[in-house]
């Protein structure tokens, strides 16, 4: 669905944000897209929503480069921005003005998730709270049902009990027929929702996996004795956290944080476990 080649993006006078990347997007697939800050997360979901032109390759969703800025695929595509300014209307307006360029919006599906999230939608947005008005526009990129779904920091103002609802109204909402991009700092959010895993570093994907391929190779938790030969990264002394080589061990469950940190120090042996393990 979407195809990124040897794209690379700075701002004007800049050095690169973005390196060489290159990715694939398919449908019935949730990705998580980490990085630590600054590291270009943001600068991509812009680039693949045609907010951002590449400087030389290429982002196509359906083979139509994002940049053109087509309806056939902004129609497709939807954006929970981190940060955004909504209009002075009720959100049942907002929702009226804004689906109309979303052929496959559901109404009845923007008002049961409202009704989740206790979001009432005869209310301005001004006098809604800075989380209330995110899952005003987390309801409506579910509802517009759109091939193309990216979220950055979604869960970000959203306070504890909301990131569990947020859980569980993506696991429940998510067509097989889209494809999600999460992109956020709360690793612990994402557990158990995505299915795929994007790291960015060093302005490049130095990760690019299924969750169910690095279950294969990899071992998460604490190392035994018999483990020492096979460890790939630990933290903390001896009985810190560690991942291992996984071989005849049963699987285990992922910890992303942990992924995350190995990943940046061990990019090398990790991935080269996950080619030919
Ligand atoms: N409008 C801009 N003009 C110039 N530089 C920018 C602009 N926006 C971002 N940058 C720079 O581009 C780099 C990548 O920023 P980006 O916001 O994409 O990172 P991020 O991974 O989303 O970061 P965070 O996790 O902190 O949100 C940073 O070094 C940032 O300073």
């Amino acid at each position: 669905m979407l195809h990124i080649r040897d794209l690379y993006f700075n701002y004007p006078n800049q050095v690169s944000v973005l390196k060489s990347i290159d990715l694939n997007l398919d449908t019935g697939n949730i990705y998580g897209l980490f990085g630590k800050n600054g590291e270009g997360k943001t600068t991509l979901i812009k680039v693949i929503t045609g907010l951002l032109y590449p400087k030389s390759g290429e982002c196509r969703f359906d083979n139509i480069p994002t940049s053109q800025r087509y309806p056939s695929v902004l129609q497709e595509v939807f954006l929970v921005p981190e940060d955004f300014e909504l209009p002075a209307v009720s959100v049942n307006t907002f929702a009226t003005m804004n689906s109309k360029f979303y052929p496959n919006f559901s109404q009845e599906h923007f008002d049961s998730l409202l009704k989740e999230f206790n979001i009432n939608p005869l209310k301005t947005i001004p006098t809604l709270s800075f989380g209330q008005k995110k899952k005003v526009l987390i309801a409506f990129g579910i509802a517009v049902n759109t091939s193309l779904l990216l979220m950055d920091e979604p869960t970000n103002g959203l306070d504890i009990p909301s990131k569990s609802q947020f859980r569980k109204v993506m696991a429940a909402s998510v067509d097989k027929g889209q494809c999600i991009v999460i992109s956020t700092h709360q690793v612990r959010d994402l557990h158990s929702l995505i299915n795929h895993v994007i790291i960015l570093d060093d302005a490049r994907v130095v990760l690019n996996q299924s969750l169910q391929r690095i279950s294969e190779v990899l071992w998460f938790g604490r190392a035994s004795g018999q483990d020492k030969n096979e460890i790939v990264h630990s933290e903390g002394a001896f009985g810190g956290k560690t991942i291992v080589k996984r071989g005849e061990k049963d699987e285990s469950e992922m910890d992303l944080e942990l992924l995350f940190n190995g990943v940046l120090q061990e990019r090398q042996t990790i991935n080269q476990l996950l080619e030919h393990a």
